[in-house]
């Protein structure tokens, strides 16, 4: 797929949210302190994920990012404060940095999406309704995935395999979508398409997507907003990219370099509207 089309799959039937308000909020991190244990690993966090916002997640190893979305996820316990969901309602889903699906399942990479599509007692029927079976459809064209659908996943190279797992996490049709570095096994071009996949996501189905990512450039390309932790200097600082990568503690990790090249002014992420 030519990158000028990544985003046409997005306005077509299979869009989630026909009318949504972007902006509206999703989730609301409230004095919310992480950690283990009872041992606040941050400090207090707040924060709200709207619709139509993309959010890249940045930090050096161990500093937090994986437990923020646990915690969000309720898999783990706040240490203290409040995570509050604009309705009882809102759906997210969530793609961990590695997957526990086991590598000898006989399973292919389209019936892997479709798990997506599962709920309550839906595993009895799960190929039956054509609502789902066209989500499944929709989610791996969007996902870049439609070739390697009718492939065994244990076949798959991780980059493939990643994107399997981006077109389950599309079909959930979840409002906020919560993903651990999920180009970490994709190229350059892959980790290109998916990204701009995410931020058509958010843009034109007014998805809330947070995203775990390593490689600055790339968070400063794509999201409107960027969060950066660091334990080391009790650090959680939201805001454009100017602001992030010319806030001191950042600098402190990652040197001036990023704040001389940061871009100016609010960046509302590469997807052309
Ligand atoms: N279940 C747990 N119990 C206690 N401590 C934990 C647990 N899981 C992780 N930690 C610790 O919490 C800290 C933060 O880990 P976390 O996985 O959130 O970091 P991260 O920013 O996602 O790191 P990375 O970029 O390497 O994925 C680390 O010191 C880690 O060892």
């Amino acid at each position: 797929m030519k990158t000028d089309d990544i985003s046409d799959p997005l306005t077509a039937e299979h869009a989630v949210s026909p009318s949504f308000t972007p902006g509206e909020p999703l989730l609301t991190c409230e004095k919310l302190v992480i950690g283990y244990n009872d041992k606040a690993m941050l400090p207090p966090i707040d924060m709200v994920i709207r619709r139509g916002q993309f959010v890249a997640v940045v930090g050096r190893n161990g500093s937090g990012k994986s437990t923020w979305f646990k915690t969000l996820l309720g898999m783990v316990a706040p240490v203290s404060g409040e995570i509050r969901l604009s309705s009882p309602a809102m759906r997210s889903a969530y793609v961990p940095q590695t997957s526990a699906i086991d590598s000898l399942l006989p399973i292919r990479a389209r019936e892997l999406a479709s798990w997506g599509r599962l709920r309550g007692w839906s595993f009895l029927w799960p190929f039956s309704r054509k609502a789902d079976r066209d989500a499944v459809e929709g989610a791996l064209e969007t996902a870049g995935a439609k070739a390697i659908a009718p492939r065994p996943y244990r076949e798959l190279s991780e980059g493939q395999k990643q994107r399997t797992l981006l077109a389950r996490l599309i079909a959930t049709e979840a409002d906020m979508v919560l993903l651990d570095e999920p180009t970490a096994a994709m190229d350059a071009v892959a980790e290109r398409e998916t990204m701009q996949r995410l931020c058509a996501l958010a843009r034109k189905r007014g998805l809330g997507v947070v995203v775990v990512v390593h490689d600055l450039e790339v968070a400063a390309e794509h999201a409107d907003t960027l969060l950066f932790v660091d334990r080391e200097t009790s650090a959680f600082v939201v805001g454009d990219a100017q602001t992030v990568f010319c806030h001191p503690a950042f600098r402190r990790q990652y040197g001036d370099e990023y704040c001389h090249r940061a871009p100016k002014g609010p960046h509302r992420g590469n997807d052309a509207r």
